[in-house]
């Protein structure tokens, strides 16, 4: 039986972990340093064990993949770097910045293994094994950066498993060109959400008005500031060289606006919407599956910690199995929603009774 062991069990490892567990036979170990974490993801059966002991979780496992901020996967992999390998071993990452990584794994000394750095395109601003699920990288790209140097058939055998696991469309890239381009469609998007978010902070400091009356657009421009700050710390700092020029273009394109504003010249600002609208709507639809099972149910949580590792244990006390549990994602709405999925109605209708017992508002979505 093949093994694959997901060292960091967060929105990303746990996804990966979830889409493994789902769709192949090989067998999931999870190593993070929260046990909490590891305790849930066990508990809904999205890994087959949890491990906080490192050397433990990678013992014969056929891949390795790194699923920690791009920081702490250097360090990961040099702690790896000094523990026995099965032979043959493939070790790949998730992180969002790949030029680093690579070299680090180049010039490691030691490393009996095969590193393949990967990046799937598709994530969200929530973090933490309770955000992950199984559809997440459905017909999102995943990017692999092999080097030149790396066997064919090492490639070819995570290829097959990504490509199963996680239905995603998989391109290989040179990893200093994939941190360019990523770094004007994702790190530079960051940096301005979270720049406009802190500049309206300010003045909401001062009459919070500003917050009040904040509505679509606001909000749909600066979801993504609520994602992970020592996640996010990392890829700048790992990103730089790409990201610095890319917010000098940022702030020329600002400067030219401003001037257009400044000059009441109407063409000028037309023209500056006009080509953002046109390049807007030909930005390519990604069509995100949605999961087909009827056996599922929602119910409302209060937003307070250990929430979600409190209904995933009631119902394994119960020994009713979880096949999926997920934070409802983007629906402002609907804010401290669990999806919950379950493989028959047997499971489903006892998860209802047990949560509703339990004076747990449960519904189905229409
Ligand atoms: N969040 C996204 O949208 C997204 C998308 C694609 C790729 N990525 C990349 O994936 C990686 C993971 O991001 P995430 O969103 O899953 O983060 P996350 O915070 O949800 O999960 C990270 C997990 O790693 C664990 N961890 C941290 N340091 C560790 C260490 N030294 N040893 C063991 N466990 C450790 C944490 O406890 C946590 O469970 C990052 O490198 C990020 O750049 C993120
Ligand atoms: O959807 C989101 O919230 C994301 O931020 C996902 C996103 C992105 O910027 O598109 C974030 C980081 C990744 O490395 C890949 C995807």
């Amino acid at each position: 039986m093949s093994k694959v062991a997901i060292l960091g069990i967060g929105l990303i490892g746990g996804s990966l972990a979830l889409c493994i567990k789902e769709r192949t036979d090989w067998v999931v170990s999870g190593y993070d340093t929260s046990e909490e974490s590891l305790a849930l993801a066990t508990s809904a059966g999205m890994i087959d064990r949890g491990y906080t002991h490192l050397a433990e979780a990678i013992a014969d496992a056929d891949i390795l993949v790194l699923a920690v901020p791009v920081n702490a996967a250097k360090e990961l992999l040099n702690q790896v770097a000094m523990l026995p390998l099965k032979e043959g071993c493939i070790i790949t990452d998730v992180g969002s910045t790949k030029g680093e990584i690579v070299a680090h794994a180049r010039e490691l000394k030691g490393l009996p293994a095969t590193f393949i750095g990967g990046h799937p395109m598709a994530g969200s601003h929530h973090s933490g094994v309770q955000a992950s699920h199984s559809l997440l990288f459905e017909n999102a790209y995943y990017v692999l950066t092999p080097l030149p140097n790396t066997p064919l058939a090492d490639v070819e055998r995570l290829s097959r498993l990504l490509t199963i696991a996680t239905r995603a469309k998989l391109v290989m890239m040179d990893p200093r060109y994939h941190d360019e381009v990523v770094g004007a469609i994702s790190h530079l998007p960051h940096i301005i959400a979270s720049g406009l978010v802190n500049q309206i902070s300010r003045y909401n400091e001062q009459n919070e008005w500003y917050y009040r009356l904040a509505a679509g657009g606001f909000r749909d421009l600066t979801r993504i500031a609520a994602a992970h700050p020592i996640m996010w710390r990392d890829i700048l700092l790992s990103n730089r060289e790409a990201i610095l020029p890319l917010m000098d273009d940022w702030i020329a394109e600002m400067s030219n606006a401003r001037k257009a504003i400044l000059d009441a010249d109407a063409d000028q600002i037309e023209s500056f919407f006009t080509r953002a609208k046109i390049s807007r709507e030909g930005l390519p639809e990604r069509v995100q599956g949605v999961l087909q099972s009827s056996y599922e149910c929602y119910v409302d949580v209060p937003d307070s910690p250990g929430m979600i590792a409190g209904v995933a244990q009631l119902l394994a006390d119960e020994k009713i199995n979880l096949q999926n549990i997920g934070v409802m994602e983007n629906r402002e709405d609907r804010a401290g929603v669990l999806r919950l999925v379950f493989g028959d109605s047997d499971q489903q209708q006892r998860a209802r009774d047990v949560l509703k017992r339990k004076k747990f508002r449960v519904f189905d979505l229409d």
